[in-house]
């Protein structure tokens, strides 16, 4: 007798266990763990995946079968099986949000199947199934179980194919395409008399006659100058006849030319070797690559993929959504051609599913995604790679509260490989590791061919707008305008992180701060007030600059449309490229705009943070950050990080081949330490500098963190509930645990609900797990009430 061992799709606490239901002896044998099934749950049919397969059950009672099967073959693997246990551990969420995680979005809704027999000999033997038809919906509800052991056989042995409904109803993209009509002695006759100057038409006929037989996409023929009002000329004199064919999904839009390894300098050899040793050897090192800007940490990065691949293995590499530009896809596909799959959030469904499908397979070796491609199910993995480790996008924000990098090595210590962080400004915690020898650091100290760093200056604007109320300061429109004479190209950086949540003063750049905690205060418009979310400490909103008195204290901020009009209006012949999010909202939109710019058919880039990193175009020699400020005030520990982060990365994007780069920050806070040593792109300094103000104010890498989020549609509840949260946990924490709050949230209501927290600071504490559990699962029996509790491990931030 087998026992499935099943996760059910109900978030509790008593559901994360797995409950047992019977196999029905029939399928014994073939069904296995990863497999997700329908099971009987009270009155309900509900999904659940199979987690383990085992001879006996704890349960006393009677075992009910499971009704049916939802998947043929397993989709989640055991290795995902594992980490899923010790992911809903480690971020305090139920196995079944963490499951779900792991699938591609489109296999998480509900979806058909199809069976399709792979010959006609398949089908006619098993007419219980197809009946006669070569394919069919899979109708698990009505197999009988000695049906289903049937088609699990043919699946195994490969001879009937599953397809998703939604591989076969994303909607199939349509192309117009032409296939010769006349013979090719009526086209010769043709031809005589198509006037000569008539290019496109003479160019049409002659690759009729010489590919005889071929169909010619439009797309194609517009690349040889034979544009759509060509071809209906030809339509119209009977020359060609339109079809329209359906494309094959590709999510790479275009072809790539295979590229050779470069020859490596010595600081990219160093590196490689370490690497490609630990991976020889099977052994789990991590390493911090922390190499400047422009010093080839991509080339490190794709030689030791080959090296991975040469062995055998496979090789995982996680990107920043907004690095994953068309450029490093582009780099990696033509080292590795289609042994790449690519997994990121502006694909559809169907392509996203065709690529998983692609790697659950063992067809694709490299994996190449954001976030969540790290749980790619590649199985003999040998390296894996996470490149600007310090973004903060790899951290999940909603359940599964996840941090990739922690997930990546447990994949990594899994398999027994390497990981390789890298960055030019590692985060904190990385670098502390890698200062205490947990981490292995290789340095890229230089410039690829030693080119130099791009020379920083810092304008004061409080002085430029005392002169005038331009956007620009006057050295840096000076500089765009040299540069446009010598036609070289220009990127502008509007940063508008927390743009419009703080206040400052325009005549001396005060923005009020927290008495008590180094933080600025945030404005909540609708209380009037300005507050500290780490004490709860609040002030009303000033009129007047408690500094100097001016009556310029407000919202800092401007739109990236203003700022494109303004450089527009400043300088008329430039040819300007915006992109933020509203330019780059439609499929392919910013490949176009980066395609663009890098043609040089564009001399000025202008836009947020999406441009900031990762691009790599020889013609920038000036960049310009426009407001270095906003992230700086943005009430958060890591803002000073943020900023000398984000001022590095797109300082770096100047002067990375021949020609020397200049950068100019303008900012209203220009003693501030982060903006001073971004302008010598000294990580070193700013590394030291930081850790004393971290240490100073008990925050990472010094303690660790976790943040407590407890919401209910009334105010008073959520606080009285935070505040036995609060008691609970001085009672059961050590005295050394630092607990702060209960305080409102930025946002206190959203939706109508009233948001709270409480922070925990701590450096050891070992029954904290155990306590938060506890503090789970009290929480979960007011749910009625509305109440919700939210545990985020190592949060981001405070806010
Ligand atoms: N060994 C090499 N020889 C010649 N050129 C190289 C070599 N390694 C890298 N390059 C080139 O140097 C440029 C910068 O490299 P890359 O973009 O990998 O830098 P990076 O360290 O990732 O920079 P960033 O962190 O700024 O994105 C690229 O154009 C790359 O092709
Ligand atoms: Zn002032
Ligand atoms: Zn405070």
């Amino acid at each position: 007798m087998q026992i499935a061992q099943v996760i059910v799709d109900i978030p509790t606490s008593q559901t994360n266990n797995p409950f047992s239901y019977l196999i029905p002896d029939n399928l014994s044998g073939q069904v296995s763990p990863g497999m997700r099934v329908q099971v009987p749950f009270g009155p309900r049919k509900i999904t659940g995946f199979i987690v383990a397969i085992t001879d006996r059950s704890e349960f006393q009672g009677k075992l009910k079968p499971i009704s049916s099967l939802v998947d043929l073959y397993p989709v989640i693997n055991q290795e995902l099986l594992e980490l899923a246990t010790w992911m809903a551990g480690q971020t305090y969420s139920f196995k079944i949000n963490c499951l779900q995680t792991m699938l591609p979005g489109g296999m998480r809704t509900k979806f058909k199947k199809k069976l399709i027999a792979k010959s006609d000999q398949i089908r006619d033997d098993n007419p219980q199934i197809f009946a006669g038809q070569n394919e069919v919906d899979y109708d698990r509800a009505h197999y009988s179980s000695n049906l289903l052991s049937q088609i699990l056989n043919l699946q195994k042995t490969d001879q009937i194919k599953v397809e998703y409904e939604l591989t076969i109803h994303a909607k199939p993209v349509m192309m117009a395409a032409f296939k010769r009509q006349m013979t090719p002695e009526a086209l010769k006759a043709e031809s005589q008399h198509v006037r000569s100057n008539a290019i496109a038409q003479q160019h049409l006929l002659k690759l009729l006659l010489d590919h005889p037989d071929e169909q010619f996409l439009q797309s194609k023929l517009n690349q040889k100058g034979i544009s759509s009002s060509t071809t209906r000329v030809a339509e119209q004199r009977g020359w060609i006849k339109k079809t329209q064919v359906r494309q094959i999904r590709n999510p790479f839009l275009r072809s790539v030319k295979k590229s050779q390894p470069l020859k490596l300098n010595a600081d990219q050899q160093a590196a490689v070797s370490q690497i490609n040793s630990a991976t020889s050897t099977k052994q789990n090192q991590i390493f911090l690559l922390e190499g400047v800007t422009g010093s080839g940490k991509t080339e490190v990065y794709l030689q030791s993929i080959a090296h991975a691949l040469s062995l055998g293995r496979t090789a995982l590499m996680l990107v920043p959504e907004i690095t994953l530009t068309p450029q490093i896809v582009g780099r990696i596909r033509s080292r590795f051609g289609d042994q790449v799959a690519m997994l990121h959030s502006a694909l559809s469904n169907g392509e996203r599913f065709d690529e998983w499908q692609r790697i659950n397979s063992g067809q694709a070796k490299v994996v190449v995604g954001v976030r969540s491609a790290v749980f790619a199910p590649l199985t003999n993995l040998g390296l894996i790679i996470i490149d600007e480790e310090h973004d903060s996008s790899y951290k999940q924000a909603d359940n599964p509260r996840y941090q990739t990098r922690d997930v990546a090595k447990w994949r990594a210590a899994y398999h027994h490989c390497p990981v390789v962080l890298g960055s030019a400004t590692p985060s904190l915690e990385s670098r502390a590791r890698a200062m205490k020898g947990v981490y292995r650091l290789l340095r890229l100290p230089h410039r690829i061919n030693r080119h130099a760093l791009p020379h920083v200056s810092i304008i004061d604007m409080k002085i430029e707008m005392a002169k005038h109320h331009s956007a620009l300061s006057t050295a840096l429109s000076t500089a765009i305008s040299d540069r446009l004479a010598k036609h070289e190209q220009i990127i502008l950086l509007l940063n508008r992180r927390g743009y419009s949540s703080f206040l400052m003063c325009r005549d001396c750049g005060y923005v009020p701060r927290c008495p008590n905690c180094d933080i600025s205060l945030t404005m909540h418009k609708d209380t009037g007030t300005l507050d500290c979310h780490y004490c709860g400490h609040k002030e009303p909103i000033p009129r007047v600059c408690p500094q100097c008195h001016s009556k310029r204290i407000g919202h800092y901020g401007m739109g990236s449309q203003q700022l494109e009009e303004q450089v527009k209006e400043m300088f008329p012949t430039a040819r300007v490229l915006r992109m933020d999010v509203d330019t780059t909202r439609r499929k392919g939109s910013h490949e176009a705009i980066i395609d663009k710019f890098g043609a040089h058919k564009a001399d000025i880039l202008l836009g947020t943070q999406m441009i900031a990193k990762g691009l790599d175009f020889p013609e920038v020699t000036l960049v310009g950050v426009l407001n270095a400020d906003s992230a700086l005030a943005f009430p958060d520990f890591r803002s000073s990080e943020r900023t000398f982060e984000l001022l590095t990365q797109v300082s770096g994007r100047a002067g990375r081949a021949d020609k020397t780069g200049e950068v100019f920050i303008q900012t209203f806070n220009p003693d501030h330490y982060a903006i001073q040593l971004a302008q010598t792109q000294d990580y070193e300094r700013f590394y030291a500098t930081e850790m004393r103000v971290r240490h100073d104010g008990k925050y990472p890498p010094y303690y660790f963190t976790v943040k407590l989020t407890g919401s209910s549609p009334n105010e008073n509840q959520t606080a009285a509930e935070m505040y036995a949260i609060l008691n609970f946990l001085k009672a059961n924490l050590s005295k050394m645990a630092i607990i702060l709050g209960p305080t409102p949230k930025t946002i206190t209501r959203i939706n109508n609900r009233y948001y709270y927290q409480i922070i925990i600071k701590y450096q050891n504490e070992p029954h904290l797990k155990a306590v938060l559990d506890q503090v789970l699962l009290k929480s979960q029996k007011k749910q009625r009430h509305g109440l919700q509790i939210a545990i985020d491990n190592e949060p981001l931030d405070f806010m």
